[in-house]
């Protein structure tokens, strides 16, 4: 029995290595034995170093995008999401609808699934496990947001909706949401230029409260990118950009697929 799953665990890495299709991942998994060691499959995918993926693929099916509109959206959060969205699609004169600069994401719980390799690694992380921020199942009550990246000026922007759920001093939002927020919109920005990242560092300096209910800004900036390191500003700031909430550096080492499942 553990031969075969040793076997299999084999062929699994071999196959992720040479960037097979999701379509091939997902048959893998299909015909896994039962009896597999998934401990032996994590320990060997830890050891693949080599595994190249695109940075971020999207697939336009899929499960729930936490990231759309929803009725808890105050008019604010939905003419901004509706301001960077516009940015998505250009039209020219003939009438020919063209890329903009902007990127919509789509939620994080949805991506992965429909990331090369990420079949696999659903298996594992997906089954009962999801993004914390995208866990709060009454909208409106926790983290709302949507997250935009700018390819050629490698910036993004997120607007956030602080749900009532996030409440720190009376009325305003907890400092470890805002950490929160920060952390997800620049490891998700970094991923989008890097690849799978972990957060090795992230410093932040609270200027002035947020309001639990407001709707804020989230910028992420390329400070630097140097071999397995993607160093990234952050700032939040009111919806009109007028007033600095939070700033906050961070940085992300690149790390294999096996790491994440660690
Ligand atoms: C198939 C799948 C496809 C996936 C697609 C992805 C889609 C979705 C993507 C994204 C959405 C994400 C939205 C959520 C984001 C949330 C992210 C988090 O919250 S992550 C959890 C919190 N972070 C941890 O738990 C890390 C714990 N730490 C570690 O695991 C390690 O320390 C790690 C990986 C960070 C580094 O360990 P080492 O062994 O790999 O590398 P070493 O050699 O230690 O460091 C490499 C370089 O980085 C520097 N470095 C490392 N840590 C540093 C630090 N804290 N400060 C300064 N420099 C540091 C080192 O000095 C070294 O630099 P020199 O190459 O020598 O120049």
């Amino acid at each position: 029995m553990l031969g075969r799953g040793l076997q299999m665990t084999r062929v699994i890495c071999r196959l992720m290595s040479r960037k097979l299709s999701a379509g091939l991942h997902r048959n893998i998994l299909k015909n896994m034995h039962p009896s597999i060691d998934i401990w032996s499959v994590r320990s060997s995918l830890k050891n693949i170093r080599s595994v190249t993926m695109a940075p971020w693929p999207f697939s336009s099916s899929g499960p729930r995008d936490y990231s759309l509109p929803n009725p808890s959206w105050r008019s604010e959060m939905q003419r901004l999401y509706e301001h960077y969205n516009s940015m998505c699609e250009v039209e020219t004169e003939g009438g020919e609808k063209l890329k903009g600069p902007w990127i919509r994401l789509a939620s994080y719980n949805r991506a992965l699934k429909y990331a090369p390799g990420g079949q696999c690694l659903s298996k594992f992380l997906q089954a009962k496990a999801r993004l914390f921020t995208r866990n709060i199942e009454e909208q409106g009550a926790g983290f709302e947001y949507v997250v935009f990246v700018n390819k050629q000026e490698k910036t993004c922007v997120c607007v956030f909706q602080a749900g009532h759920l996030l409440e720190g001093p009376p009325g305003l939002v907890h400092g470890g949401a805002i950490a929160t927020i920060m952390d997800s919109v620049t490891g998700t920005h970094a991923a989008y230029l890097s690849g799978p990242v972990m957060t090795a560092n992230l410093t932040i300096n609270y200027r002035s409260p947020i309001p639990l209910g407001s709707v804020v800004l989230v910028h992420s900036s390329v400070g630097e990118i140097d071999g397995r390191k993607t160093l990234l500003s952050c700032q939040v700031t009111s919806s009109d950009g007028s007033k600095l909430h939070t700033e906050a550096t961070g940085l992300f080492i690149s790390v294999s697929v096996g790491n994440l499942l660690m």
